[in-house]
């Protein structure tokens, strides 16, 4: 407020309470209001019931264990949490250990073995997706191991982790936050852990022979989306601009490849993935149902384009509706997209519905199925020979195709593309575990027409 509530007196210092709103486009920041008092002891009063306040709300965290990435994005991880986020741990009094990470999969692998997780109500990750693949395979494994779960055994119910998780978006693409929070912008993740906000989320555990291989949280990909990911690995020295030169080469080249797969579907209560419904903040069909009758496995052979799941919408900004617009975060099911072998013109058609309100699955060879577990057999992998052809090199007669668009012919595999990482079998099988982490998120609320009314502030 502009005047003060009671008349300044030199010696009675103002106090000053920081609250949380909201702008636009789900952006949260820190305000402050201060109070003037020319009475001590009552202002010593406000200030002790504030804090009490404050305090008794048990699921705001105390203590946070922070890894940074400095090499993420345009590698500016450490400058982001020292200016924008550590000042605001530091006003909501949240004390903070902190990593900077000093190679690939350090935070994983010390969330594994040595972390004293005891000592910390959640773990901060500052970086992309892939430094919260780290902290979700540390975390998961770590709980795993501490419960004497065999990781390895596909059919096995893992156990949930107990710290909740925040992401700082420091990295490309940020897809993770935006789909949980709705905006890659790190001063409002800082504020959704300050205010102890708590959203579940889906991992998918993928499998290849009863070994375990990695989780997935948002996208699995075979055909389309993993050949794109195997090319632009190989043109790192391009940065970013990779991405859309090998999408644009893998779209031309126009492989296909053949297989079965077979899948669980989920109980229609779980809703389609054809539902005009979005997941959202709030009580909404995002919840783990146990499945009332078991139902059959179907089986879908044929030649594929791309072989997605979808374990969110994977929306972003340049996908606002993402590739399956109605996916739930925390329902216990993905959504598994199978676009046949059509032309390149329809393939485009589909693609190109990624960036628009249409609904992408309305095409005749695009098919779309809401299941809790899959299995995909490549054609020409049967019995776990596909692994032997890649270490044989008979696989150099593929690669040669693969390398140039004019040529016509399918080579036998693609890659799996597991949320940005390229997995060395073709032939795998995935579970959903329901609610196996959450995060420091409440996912992404629906603007209100009367923002303060709705929406009252919340102090930190
Ligand atoms: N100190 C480090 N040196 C090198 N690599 C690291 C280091 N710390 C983490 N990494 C790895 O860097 C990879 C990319 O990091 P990150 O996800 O933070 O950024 P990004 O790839 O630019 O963003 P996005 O994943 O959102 O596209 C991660 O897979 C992580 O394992």
């Amino acid at each position: 407020p502009s005047s003060p509530l009671y008349p300044v007196t030199p010696s009675r210092p103002p106090s000053t309470v920081s609250y949380v709103e909201r702008a636009r486009q789900h952006r949260w920041r820190c305000s402050d209001v201060t109070f003037h008092c020319s009475d001590g002891a009552l202002r010593q009063q406000w200030i002790q019931t504030i804090r009490e306040q404050l305090t008794a709300l048990t699921s705001r965290p105390k203590h946070l264990l922070v890894y940074i990435n400095p090499y993420g994005g345009k590698q500016q991880g450490e400058c982001i949490y020292e200016q924008k986020v550590a000042p605001l741990f530091a006003c909501a009094s949240i004390s903070t250990d902190v990593i900077v990470t000093e190679h690939a999969n350090h935070a994983r692998d010390h969330l594994k073995t040595e972390a004293e997780l005891k000592k910390y109500d959640g773990v901060v990750c500052v970086g992309g997706d892939g430094m919260f693949s780290e902290i979700v395979h540390g975390l998961v494994s770590r709980t795993q191991r501490d419960n004497g779960v065999d990781q390895n055994s596909p059919e096995e119910k893992l156990v949930p982790c107990s710290l909740r998780i925040g992401i700082i978006p420091a990295g490309s693409t940020d897809c993770i936050c935006y789909a949980t929070v709705g905006i890659n912008d790190p001063v409002t993740s800082a504020l959704h852990v300050i205010v102890g906000d708590s959203q579940p989320m889906d991992v998918c555990s993928v499998h290849h022979n009863n070994t375990f291989l990695r989780y997935s949280i948002s996208l699995l990909g075979y055909g389309f989306y993993g050949d794109v990911l195997a090319d632009s690995e190989r043109k790192r020295w391009m940065g970013p601009a990779r991405y859309d030169f090998s999408g644009f080469k893998t779209f031309l080249t126009h492989h296909h490849y053949e297989g079965a797969v077979s899948f669980l579907p989920a109980t229609d209560i779980l809703g389609t993935p054809r539902d005009k419904t979005r997941c959202r903040a709030g009580p909404n069909l995002c919840f783990c149902s146990i499945p009332e009758y078991e139902v059959g496995w179907g089986v879908v052979r044929g030649k594929f384009l791309a072989i997605n799941a979808a374990s969110m919408s994977c929306a972003c900004p340049r996908s606002p509706m993402g590739l399956s617009p109605a996916a739930h975060l925390a329902d216990g099911t993905t959504d598994l997209i199978l676009v046949r072998k059509c032309s390149r013109f329809n393939f485009l058609r589909h693609l190109l519905r990624h960036t628009s309100k249409d609904d992408q699955f309305d095409m005749t060879f695009v098919e779309v199925h809401r299941v809790r577990r899959f299995r995909f057999t490549p054609r020409h992998c049967q019995n776990d020979s596909e692994l032997d052809l890649r270490e044989n090199g008979k696989q150099l007669f593929s690669q040669i195709c693969r390398d140039h668009p004019a040529c016509s012919c399918s080579p036998a595999y693609s890659s799996w593309n597991c949320d940005g990482e390229i997995l060395p079998h073709a032939a795998i099988e995935v579970g959903v575990h329901c609610q196996l982490i959450k995060l420091f998120a409440r996912g992404i609320e629906e603007q209100p027409l009367f923002e303060d009314l709705a929406n009252p502030p919340c102090a930190l």
